[in-house]
């Protein structure tokens, strides 16, 4: 990798501490979710990051955009730390601006009372400075470049397709103009023809802007697809990385292997 990575994340660590009462009285627990994961994402890059449920997939999202703090490590996005909590209200934009996420479920990422085009409009009010009739024009522009037509655009989530409302959260991580979009199972919950819909959108959608993906699924077809570059997490130990090809058509790690063989027979993974 040349150039600067956009994510540089190193040794990153995520414990969860959980009580339990037992016969002894209080017991203190300790979990290891993620154990010290070291990754980079370089500029327009797609990295996929696959591994069973419980692997450790999710908290590593969401240490990345802020929602989860790092029990230890570092997590830097365009060469700015991100490991502590952000101070301020202007830092925390920023770092939206920088990096936005799209969850599994849009239906309860989006906010129900709020139209596809209000959705757009409130990234671009907290992250530009146009004014309402800019931003008006940019929301039909956002709206249309994810195939959101006029009716879907006026539309509340509740009358709208699965597929329809994840177009919308795309649209609304693309209203702030980020660098990196970490996408979370974004197409796990979508049918198979929807699902190959949305993630030509995505590529079509990087070629256009350079953004980077961090590309999170337990389904290797669609990671086969997307990502130039995969990390295997097990237990929350990256067991292998690589090229996308090389991992899944010649992995190293047994894990990996079996990862490959539990895939549902849809294709070759
Ligand atoms: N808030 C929490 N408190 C305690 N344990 C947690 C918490 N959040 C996650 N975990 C545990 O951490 C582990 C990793 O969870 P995570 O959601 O990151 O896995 P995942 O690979 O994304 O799996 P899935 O695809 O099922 O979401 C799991 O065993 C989970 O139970």
């Amino acid at each position: 990798m040349t150039a600067a990575p956009v994510v540089d994340v190193h040794e990153l660590r995520k414990v969860y501490r959980t009580g339990t009462s037992g016969p002894l009285g209080p017991r203190r627990n300790e979990f290891v979710a993620v154990a010290g994961a070291t990754f980079q994402v370089a500029a327009g890059e797609c990295l996929g990051i696959v591994g069973e449920s419980g692997s450790g997939k999710s908290t590593t999202a969401r240490m990345l955009a802020g929602l989860e703090r790092p029990t230890a490590g570092t997590i830097s996005v365009l060469g700015t730390d991100r490991s502590r909590p952000a101070r301020r209200a202007a830092e925390r934009h920023l770092r939206g601006g920088q990096l936005q996420m799209v969850f599994q479920d849009p239906y309860t990422s989006l906010d129900p009372r709020q139209t596809a085009r209000d959705t757009i409009d409130e990234t671009l009010r907290l992250h530009t400075r146009l004014s309402r009739a800019e931003r008006a024009d940019r929301v039909s522009e956002i709206a249309a470049s994810v195939g959101l037509d006029q009716r879907q655009a006026h539309a509340l989530p509740a009358g709208l397709s699965g597929g329809q409302r994840q177009r919308v959260a795309i649209a609304r991580a693309l209203a702030a103009d980020p660098r990196v979009i970490v996408l979370d199972e974004a197409v796990s919950a979508l049918d198979v023809s929807i699902q190959a819909q949305i993630l030509n959108l995505l590529a079509d959608i990087r070629d256009a802007t350079g953004v980077a993906y961090l590309f999170i699924t337990h389904d290797l077809a669609v990671v086969r697809h997307m990502a130039d570059r995969v990390l295997v997490l097990k237990e929350g130990h990256i067991v292998e990385q690589g090229p996308t090809a090389k991992v899944l058509d010649h992995p190293e790690h047994p894990y990996t292997q079996r990862l490959r063989e539990s895939v549902p027979a849809r294709g070759t993974p």
